[in-house]
């Protein structure tokens, strides 16, 4: 659990949090418009700048009292930016030997070095020197740099946004199974709704230095108005596993985890062409664009999944188009976007048995 209420005055800008509490168990995202102060409130949070004011605890901890801050290296911390700043003289393993040096001996999380190196794939990099690495490769070692330290809370600031896309979606991959497997708090800083919708379990939203609201991310998916839907539309995020279909490796299907006491898994297929090739637990975002609906069944389509589903609300979410929330057997909600006309011409309403229809390839964007 964080709770606090924070100020710290950077130039002429000033962050005031006003009060905050959230958990800080699996992944929170700090999430604003650029300059809305979410860096500036992680270094405060981190301990990183003396001149921060105001009250912070993590769980029974004291971090912040008034002028007093508990010293950075006392919070146990992992630090990750956007620039990995590597020690420049020293090789991969160097760095890694490095942090481990400064980890604390008795707190902190106790994760076998071997697997860190492991999970992160940096393996074949260790005797590299780090001066002529890919943006990507830098990004994985500094997470594994990062848990390397035996962190109580990871902090991450932007850490794909300098990377291209195919980099972005391997380390988002990469992200996913860490943090979960490796369990550590993580406070995320991003812009990118597609990385909140993938990683996050709560959002902080921020706007003009304070902190605006703290929603879990079921809560920030279920409203038309939700700052992470400005840029695709509405989106909805599931969670499951991804299995191979009878072992063959180019067909995927996606297992949903049922989130409701009474809920049936729900299966989609997925299209080979996406990045999600691993098996093991995964969540997918479908973005509403790409789920149609029907009233019944349909034979003779192109797409492959239809699924059950039931209608919890229809709400106006841009002039002439409506956002239609559905419940799946599983409990769990997929958003579907449509006309005003097809609600009117369908004569959808809430409480509807309705088929979602989704496309296979959108599951793996
Ligand atoms: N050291 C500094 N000196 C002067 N102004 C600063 C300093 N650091 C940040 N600022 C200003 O404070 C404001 C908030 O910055 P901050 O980096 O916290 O925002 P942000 O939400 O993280 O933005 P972005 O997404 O662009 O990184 C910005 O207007 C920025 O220019």
């Amino acid at each position: 659990m964080f709770a606090g209420n924070l100020t710290l005055t950077v130039g002429d800008f000033r962050m005031a949090s006003g009060d905050f509490r959230f958990d800080s168990d699996g992944v929170t995202a700090l999430f604003g418009r650029s300059g809305s102060g979410k860096s500036t409130l992680l270094r405060a949070m981190a301990g990183l700048d003396r001149h921060t004011r105001g009250q912070l605890r993590f769980h029974d901890e004291v971090w912040q009292d008034g002028r007093r801050g508990l010293p950075a290296e006392r919070r146990d911390i992992g630090m990750v930016f956007q620039h990995a700043a590597l020690l420049a003289h020293r090789t991969v393993r160097g760095n890694l030997d490095f942090a481990a040096t400064r980890a604390p001996t008795d707190r902190g999380a106790a994760i076998d070095r071997d697997q860190i190196i492991e999970r992160t794939g940096i393996g074949p990099l260790l005797d590299r020197a780090v001066g002529n690495l890919s943006g990507g490769e830098r990004q994985r070692i500094a997470i594994a740099r990062a848990l390397v330290g035996k962190p109580r809370v990871l902090m991450m600031d932007e850490p794909l946004a300098a990377l291209d896309w195919r980099a972005k979606a391997e380390l988002l991959d990469l992200f996913e199974t860490v943090i979960r497997d490796f369990g550590i708090p993580t406070v995320m800083i991003t812009h990118a709704p597609a990385e909140v919708e993938r990683l996050a379990d709560r959002v902080v939203f921020m706007s003009e230095g304070r902190v605006e609201r703290v929603e879990t991310l079921k809560e920030a998916l279920g409203r038309v108005d939700s700052p992470l839907f400005t840029e695709e539309g509405p989106v909805a995020s599931l969670d499951g596993h991804v299995e191979h279909v009878d072992g063959d490796p180019h067909r995927l299907r996606f297992v949903t985890t049922p989130q409701t006491g009474t809920g049936q898994p729900v299966t989609f297929h997925l299209g080979a062409d996406g990045s999600t090739t691993e098996h093991g637990p995964r969540r997918l975002r479908v973005r509403a664009d790409d789920v149609a609906l029907a009233r019944k069944r349909l034979d003779n389509i192109s797409m492959q999944n239809q699924l059950p589903a039931r209608i919890e609300r229809i709400d106006t979410s841009a002039p002439g188009r409506r956002a239609v929330f559905l419940t799946l057997d599983d409990g769990q909600r997929l958003v579907s976007e449509v006309t005003d006309r097809a609600v009117a011409d369908m004569g959808l309403d809430a409480g509807q048995a309705v088929i979602a229809l989704v496309k296979s390839a959108a599951l793996a964007r």
